[in-house]
């Protein structure tokens, strides 16, 4: 099996339950290494597969790493993965849900995600004008007539969100309507998502090169003592996809497929989510309206800016949004106390 940039990707896999899961893994994930982010209770044993190269962290060892900023990350909800991201020196990183399998092509060959994560990530992006043809730099495809020849070089991608067959991705009044929908299109297609245009990225089957974006890569203050859930991946979708444009970076969609296996109980999602749902039809205008200023020209300054234009322009929402900005600023000072910038460590 290939294993494309083993020695440049680490793997983060948030777990509350178990990783038997690698196992199915084993020939595409081996090679790489592991970052699990136990969540819940950190007395409680994580079994890992044999013959895995992996660091563990349970919720004691983020105290004890980000000490006063520690609040930040969150406790009981699958966005503690960005800790995962915070904490590795890796150039890429994929993130995937434990109950995410091997889903198999159309040919019914098992589908290797890091390859195609890869491929998605080295390959240019096209914001600026949509290709009809979808990835013009994929093998028997390429740019329609009346693309424009100076746009043809494409910018750096970002981030590579794949999908899922079998449970979709739903919001929990959609799998409440609809409880026995499985996804069984395959669409093979890997597209970019244009520039000015948001979308729900879900952190289920995602990668992203850290050195483009993972500084905003944050998955907000969800779970234990917050008004909401399953916002994780949307927030930092909304704040990754507003920088990258700002920035002029690609966010890719579409290829790899994982197998998502569970679905999570829709009623217990809409005690975490709803008010989510209301208050998203505020933040997405918010977003959609929003411009950085020419100033902020890296990551880590756009995300400082967004902060605080969070808390100034969704603050009326509901306090938890002035909280969040705090979060984002103290997600940063953790960034930097872990990723400090080369030249210091020159010293
Ligand atoms: O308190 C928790 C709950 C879960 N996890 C880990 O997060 C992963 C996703 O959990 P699960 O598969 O139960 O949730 P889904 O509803 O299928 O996931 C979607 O919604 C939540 C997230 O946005 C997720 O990315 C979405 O796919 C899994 O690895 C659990 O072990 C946790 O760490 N803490
Ligand atoms: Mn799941």
């Amino acid at each position: 099996m290939s294993a494309p940039l083993a020695d440049q990707l680490d793997i983060v896999i948030p777990t509350i339950r178990n990783l038997d899961f690698l196992e199915e893994w084993r020939p595409f994930f081996q090679p790489y290494h592991l970052i699990i982010i136990q969540d819940g209770d950190p007395t409680k044993r994580i079994y890992v597969p044999e013959g895995y190269d992996y660091e563990l962290y349970n919720r004691n060892d983020i105290e004890r790493i980000l000490g006063d900023k520690a609040w930040a990350i969150s406790f009981k909800d699958s966005a503690c993965r960005c800790f995962g991201f915070m904490v590795s020196n890796k150039k890429y990183i994929y993130t995937i849900d434990d109950d995410c399998f091997v889903a198999k092509d159309p040919s019914g060959k098992p589908i290797n995600v890091l390859e195609q994560h890869i491929k998605n990530l080295l390959t240019p992006s096209t914001p600026f004008f949509f290709n009809t043809l979808y990835d013009p730099y994929r093998e028997g495809a390429d740019f329609v007539r009346g693309y424009p020849f100076s746009l043809r070089e494409g910018v750096p991608t970002a981030t590579s969100h794949g999908l899922w067959m079998n449970i979709p991705d739903y919001d929990a009044p959609t799998q409440m309507v609809k409880p026995r929908e499985r996804n069984k299109r395959y669409v093979d297609a890997v597209m970019t998502v244009p520039k000015g245009t948001l979308y729900p990225m879900c952190g289920m089957n995602l990668a992203f090169d850290r050195d483009l974006i993972g500084a905003a890569m944050y998955f907000g203050l969800m779970g234990e003592g917050q008004p909401i859930g399953r916002y994780d991946d949307m927030w930092a979708g909304w704040c990754t996809k507003v920088i990258c444009d700002h920035l002029g970076v690609g966010c890719k969609t579409g290829l790899p497929y994982v197998w998502h296996s569970k679905a999570s109980n829709p009623f217990t999602n809409l005690r975490k989510e709803y008010k989510g749902i209301f208050w998203q039809e505020e933040i997405i205008p918010f977003f959609q309206n929003l411009t950085l200023s020419k100033s902020s020209t890296n990551v880590e300054d756009c995300y400082l800016e967004l902060a605080d234009k969070v808390r100034k322009g969704l603050g009326h929402i509901d306090p938890y949004f002035s909280k969040l900005a705090d979060g984002m600023v103290a997600w940063i000072e953790g960034w930097r106390l872990l990723n400090p910038p080369a030249a210091s460590l020159e010293k």
